[in-house]
């Protein structure tokens, strides 16, 4: 089991108005906003790793972003990265397989050949998922989206030895849960959808993963995300 069920005290916002921390002084810093699904991603490992003491969290205000941050840190001026080893890393696909290689703590990703296959395949596949599924919330989710549903549903059936994609949790339920999470929610409220009906293994999944603490901690406000997609994807509020 990962060591990741300490409930940890969430480090406050930093915005225009704040000091840097005192940058690349040896300390390994996960910059991250609360809301933002890419940092989810590595928020979600750093914590099943059980990593909250060796990498701290230091969460960023998008809409007021301090500007030493671009400066003197990350001139991508995005989250995630990663200050480490005096560099800093970026992109979060990157920064899911830099961590659970480089740190200690519960491998995210097994041996076994035919587990990693499908593991890549679902990574390679990931930006076409994420695409349709954006598009068709500007237009017909239900009769959009449900193939993309149906692709989660089916790649859940390849293993039986775990809920999670490739069984046991894996740096692919990383990359996908916190836009599943996000799917979930704006289709339920808003299209009255439910991405599970008919979904056993869809259903299952979402069940455990939210058994997970190093998930659980890094969850999004349902109502916040609502009304942000609401604006963005159906120009209204
Ligand atoms: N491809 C990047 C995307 C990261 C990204 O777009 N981050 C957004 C926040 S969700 C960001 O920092 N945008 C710059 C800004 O809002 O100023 C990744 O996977 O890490």
């Amino acid at each position: 089991m990962a060591a990741a069920s300490v409930q940890e005290v969430l480090p406050p916002i930093l915005d225009s108005t704040s000091d840097p921390p005192p940058l690349f002084d040896g300390t390994t810093r996960l910059y991250v906003n609360y809301e933002c699904p890419f940092c989810q991603r590595v928020w979600i490992v750093r914590n099943y790793k059980g990593l909250q003491d060796k990498i701290k969290l230091i969460a960023i205000h998008l809409q007021d972003k301090p500007l030493w941050f671009k400066q003197k840190l990350y001139p991508e001026n995005k989250v995630p990265a990663l200050e480490h080893n005096g560099k800093v890393i970026g992109e979060s696909l990157d920064l899911i397989k830099y961590l659970d290689s480089t740190f200690d703590g519960p491998s995210l990703l097994p041996d076994d050949p035919t587990k990693r296959d499908f593991a890549e395949e679902m990574i390679t596949y990931l930006d076409t998922f994420l695409k349709n599924v954006f598009t068709s919330l500007k237009r017909d989710p239900i009769e959009e989206a449900s193939g993309e549903f149906d692709y989660l549903e089916t790649s859940l059936k390849k293993f039986d030895d775990g809920p999670f994609f490739i069984g046991e949790l894996s740096q692919v339920d990383a990359a996908y849960v916190p836009f599943i999470e996000r799917f979930q929610i704006f289709l339920q409220e808003v299209f009255e959808y439910d991405i599970t009906a008919g979904r056993p293994k869809l259903a299952a999944y979402l069940e455990e993963i939210n058994k997970i603490d190093a998930y659980k901690q890094t969850k999004c406000d349902p109502k916040w995300l609502v009304q942000l997609y609401k604006t963005r994807y159906m120009g209204s509020g």
